[in-house]
């Protein structure tokens, strides 16, 4: 056989057929283990119980809304009452019940009951911990349809949006949680530089204590469940304050979680959850909690920030974003239209790290628009749960006063010049919050429209020429959690995305990086800082204890003699030759800085040492 020539080199063809096969063979090992792995614990999962947890609650709800003339309620300032939350569904503006609004002392008391039960918890291994989520992951996959229907009643999204955006990410973060927490949080080797060679260095990973999380209303499940899942695999209790705008459904889940806590043996007041207005909230940042996650709007993130500085509580701020979506005029259109519509409408668009500011190349600009406008066209908005899941795109927005709000953002836009190719009006015709997707064009960086967070089903598109505009546009926002950028050359989008000040960036894909749960989830300015999830997000719910000892037991550390008290005269010429040792530049200087520090430790010369006691001596007469 003739042999093979590689640059320049001639190669034995047998070896290059071994070296092709072993690199082959290498590469589909892992994947295969992986499959392997994935199909041992499929057989083995069967054997995880399925819990059961009551929903005669929810059900008679669900029975009151079939009765004629049931009540109504609309939310009226003389409604409110501040010992209880009323809830309503968003859809329907139909009663669904009331949670209490806890005061102070009731969230210390819960706060205290979390710490009792947390001295226990602290002791589980991991793999108890691992049986809780397998429990909480059996009961959510075959569970899905409650879970879903629930959260549509208490947020009033569709059915589809509570699939993807309640179940399909948390059963993704429980699978994180169960294939890579004990790893990220095993004790950790660190190096030991170079004056500590004789230590061995490592990180260990304590549980914190009690997490506090305060959470908004737009995924009234996920938010719940999100702290509640790192924080109690890495150890911790967690208490959770939900939203005054989804209170009703927390009740149900609540249940879910003390049912499998029960299941493995785990003490019950491990997880609580308060309901209640800001007072509420303010309460648990106060209450001692050792740590406390912030989701929510920027505003409130200040005024949590600045009560938690007062207890000094270490706080993890996770607020508004106002995402860019850059297409260069490569992409494929096909692709991009679905994804940035779902990126605009998912959950009414009332998602943090939603898709706001669309930003369009020229070369495509017309036939994005074109295609987006058709698809909103055929939109269908409405309450899903009464109407039927497959009727329905587009669900309510949630809060009361919502719809004046994005109104208003689109009048004044308009009034600025934008121009609306697609909803743009309320529709209060079908009764509820329901806001129409909306397309806007025309727009600039000027309204208020282009800066503030809409929160809302608006898509607001613009047109940019060269790569140097959109990075511009897309920088020009107080905000910055997610950004997407879709571009036909995957250089050209990673040099974009490179240049976008945010958080998180996914290339060819909308919110990719929240799907990875390894990533770590959060922003820079006035969306936040510090992370949840990933592997950043689950050791910030540790204490990080740093431990260096002895390498073998036959080395110890002695404090040098120069430094011993009382400090000897070559004391600081000593540091200065060990700092020349270690760190002189060239090996010239580190001998003679090591010769240095011989001098250093041997005992001074006998005369020298007369010499010097004579002249104290006659100084001191
Ligand atoms: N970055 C993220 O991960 C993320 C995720 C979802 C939502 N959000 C943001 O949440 C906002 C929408 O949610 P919202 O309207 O419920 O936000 P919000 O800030 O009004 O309320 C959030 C939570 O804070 C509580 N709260 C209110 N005043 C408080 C106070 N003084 N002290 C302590 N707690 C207080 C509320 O009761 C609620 O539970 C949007 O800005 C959205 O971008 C961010």
């Amino acid at each position: 056989m003739r042999p093979l020539s590689f640059g320049g080199y001639d190669m034995d063809p047998h070896g290059v057929g071994l070296l092709f096969l072993g690199a082959v063979g290498g590469a589909l090992l892992l994947p295969l283990l992986r499959l392997l792995k994935w199909l041992v614990t499929s057989f083995w999962e069967e054997s995880v119980p399925l819990i059961e947890v009551g929903t005669e609650k929810v059900d008679r709800v669900e029975k009151s809304k079939r009765v004629e003339n049931h009540y109504i309620y609309v939310p009226r300032k003389k409604d409110e009452h501040p010992n209880r939350v009323n809830c309503y569904d968003p859809a329907t503006m139909e009663y669904l019940g009331f949670v209490p609004a806890l005061n102070a002392e009731s969230v210390r008391a819960h706060v205290e009951k979390a710490r009792a039960a947390q001295k226990e918890w602290c002791k589980s291994s991991f793999a108890v911990r691992r049986r809780l989520l397998r429990v909480l992951l059996r009961y959510i996959v075959e569970n899905q349809e409650i879970i879903c229907r629930i959260s549509a009643r208490d947020s009033g999204k569709v059915m589809v949006d509570a699939g993807l955006g309640e179940v399909l990410t948390t059963c993704e973060k429980i699978a994180w949680l169960l294939s890579e927490g004990e790893r990220w949080l095993r004790p950790e080797r660190r190096s030991v530089g170079r004056t500590m060679l004789h230590k061995v260095a490592r990180v260990e990973y304590e549980p914190l204590g009690v997490l506090g999380a305060i959470v908004p209303w737009n995924y009234p499940f996920h938010n719940l469940f999100n702290p509640v899942l790192a924080g109690v695999f890495a150890g911790n209790a967690v208490v959770v304050k939900v939203s005054e705008h989804t209170s009703w459904s927390a009740g149900f889940y609540q249940s879910i979680i003390h049912k499998a806590l029960e299941t493995v043996g785990a003490p019950h007041d491990l997880v609580h959850i308060v309901t209640g207005y800001g007072a509420t909230g303010q309460a648990l940042v106060e209450s001692g909690v050792n740590k406390l996650t912030f989701v929510g709007s920027t505003a409130v993130g200040k005024k949590v920030m600045a009560a938690a500085a007062e207890t000094l509580t270490p706080v993890v701020l996770e607020l508004g974003g106002k995402d860019p979506f850059v297409v260069c005029d490569d992409a494929d259109l096909e692709q991009v239209v679905s994804i940035a519509l779902r990126g605009a409408f998912q959950g009414s668009g009332q998602n943090c790290a939603g898709a706001e500011r669309f930003y369009v190349q020229e070369g495509i600009y017309t036939e994005f628009v074109d295609r987006v406008v058709g698809s909103v066209n055929t939109m269908r908005v409405g309450p899903a749960l009464e109407r039927g899941h497959s009727d329905v795109d587009m669900g309510a927005v949630c809060m009361p006063t919502h719809v004046d709000h994005l109104q208003s953002l689109v009048d004044e836009a308009v009034a600025a010049g934008a121009k609306v190719l697609a909803g743009g009006t309320p529709l209060p015709e079908i009764g509820g919050h329901f806001y129409p997707p909306t397309v806007l064009v025309n727009v600039n960086h000027g309204m208020r429209i282009m800066q503030d967070e809409v929160f809302g089903p608006i898509m607001c598109i613009m047109r940019f020429d060269t790569d140097d505009k959109a990075v511009e546009l897309a920088n020009d926002c107080r905000f910055g959690l997610g950004s997407s950028v879709f571009s036909g050359s995957k250089r050209r989008a990673r040099a974009i995305a490179s240049r976008i000040r945010a958080g998180m960036v996914s290339i060819n894909d909308f919110n990719a990086t929240y799907m990875c749960q390894s990533l770590p989830f959060g922003g820079v300015g006035d969306s936040g800082f510090d992370r949840f999830a990933g592997v950043e997000g689950l050791r910030g719910c540790c204490s990080v204890k740093s431990i260096a000892e002895d390498r073998f037991s036959f080395v110890k550390t002695y404090i040098p003699k120069p430094i011993q008290y009382p400090v000897s005269s070559s004391g600081f010429q000593f540091l200065q030759a060990l700092v020349g040792l270690f760190y002189g530049a060239g090996l010239r200087r580190k001998v003679s800085a090591g010769w240095a520090l011989v001098q250093c430790m041997l005992p001074p010369p006998k005369a020298v040492e007369t010499q010097a006691k004579t002249k104290g001596s006659k100084k001191a007469k």
